[in-house]
């Protein structure tokens, strides 16, 4: 008997030390990053670097060779889209909320931290602001003690539902300051308010990129914007949802070519804001017919209620950015939607055997929760 456990446990020996060997043998790959001397490399921060948009950004950096530091909260950023660059000796991800202060030391500054779906923005509207004010106050207070250039991501949102089209930068904005995307709009616009201030008074460098509607992989399943709302829709065969008659109009720019501007932007001398998006426009309408057809599936198109104060047509004026960055965007609305479908096909594959995920909807009014909460299009 005693002879017997002892073999066993002899087996069992071997078999841990097997699993050692694999241990120690493991060596994470990184994505190859240029190398830079000590002079070339800068130290840069970028909040809300777990994000979408800011994922997107840090692979940039990180691949030119710079130190980049991530803040991030994870209210709408993920882990998942950084891991890629976790124990990386110029990576660092730092879990904190900008609205407290942060003291670091940087050369530059990426200020993107903010929730960017409507669902997302208007979910806790407070928090929205808070996030766009304090948290840009508190980003441009670390700039002016560190000497840092900041760089504030803003949104074509401050024009609102624009009556010039299509809108350069001059044009000041149509904007509801009570309504329900003003928690969203009217903090972007102090925040830009705030980087002029500190620009102005304390010589802080800034940049301002006012970004249009942007799409591409690492958008959150459960984003709720239209594209990836559409997308996921198309995949599980489900109706497509047009909210109001779908004559809007949108103009929608891949990450890729986003990622250039702000990097272009960064290094530019100009300090004024500055449109990045495509100019390409196109109703949500035929939107909806597009991704339906790059996806190869004949799913219904239904009407829902239009949101309030909804912008009815929206395009960049890009003029600024082609001269002063030298910049425009390059990716066709169909290539970069085939690029972001191959990503939502294995995304929406790994995540349906998990049923916790579900498409946001927007509330409009108590009638439509009680109607949601009563089908069973979605799990609360
Ligand atoms: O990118 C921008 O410039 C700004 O505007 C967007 O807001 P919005 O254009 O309203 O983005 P979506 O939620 O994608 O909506 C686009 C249009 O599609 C419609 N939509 C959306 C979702 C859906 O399922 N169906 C649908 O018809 C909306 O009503 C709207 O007319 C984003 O929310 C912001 O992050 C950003 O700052």
């Amino acid at each position: 008997d005693n002879n017997d456990s002892l073999t066993k446990l002899k087996e069992e020996i071997l078999e841990l030390q097997k699993r050692i060997d694999n241990l120690e043998k493991f060596h994470k790959k990184y994505p190859r990053v240029k190398y830079l001397s000590i002079n070339e490399q800068r130290r840069i921060l970028v909040t809300g670097g777990a994000g979408f948009v800011g994922s997107h950004l840090v692979d940039r950096l990180m691949r030119d060779g710079h130190r980049v530091t991530v803040v991030d909260n994870f209210f709408t950023g993920s882990k998942a889209n950084i891991e890629q660059w976790f124990g990386h000796p110029n990576f660092e991800l730092i879990n904190h909320d900008i609205v407290n202060s942060l003291f670091i030391e940087v050369d530059e500054i990426y200020h993107l931290a903010s929730p960017a779906s409507p669902p997302h923005y208007m979910f806790n509207a407070i928090k929205t602001i808070k996030t766009n004010t304090l948290g840009t106050i508190n980003m441009l207070g670390l700039a002016r003690r560190v000497k840092a250039k900041l760089l504030f991501t803003s949104t074509s949102e401050v024009y609102g539902d624009p009556e010039v089209h299509p809108q350069p930068e001059t044009y000041w904005g149509n904007v509801n300051p009570i309504g329900p995307r003003a928690c969203y709009d009217e903090s972007k616009r102090v925040a830009e308010a705030m980087c002029f201030a500190y620009a102005r008074q304390e010589k802080i460098q800034v940049r301002i990129a006012r970004i249009f509607n942007t799409y591409g992989p690492r958008m959150n399943l459960n984003d709720g914007r239209v594209i990836s709302n559409f997308i996921i829709q198309s995949l599980r065969k489900q109706n497509l949802t047009l909210y109001g008659n779908g004559n809007q109009t949108r103009s929608f720019q891949y990450i890729d070519d986003l990622v250039n501007g702000l990097v272009a932007l960064m290094n530019s001398n100009y300090s004024k804001p500055v449109n990045l998006g495509n100019p390409d426009e196109f109703t949500i309408r035929d939107t909806a017919l597009l991704i339906r057809d790059v996806v190869g599936n004949s799913n219904e198109v239904v009407v829902k209620e239009k949101m309030e104060d909804d912008p009815q047509r929206r395009k960049p004026d890009i003029t600024v950015a082609k001269r002063e960055l030298n910049w425009e965007p390059k990716t066709r609305l169909r290539e970069g939607l085939m690029k972001t479908i191959d990503y939502f096909r294995s995304e929406v594959d790994k995540n349906d055997n998990s049923e916790n995920l579900h498409t946001f909807y927007y509330l409009n009014s108590k009638d439509e929760l009680d109607e949601i909460i009563n089908s069973d299009k979605i799990e609360l």
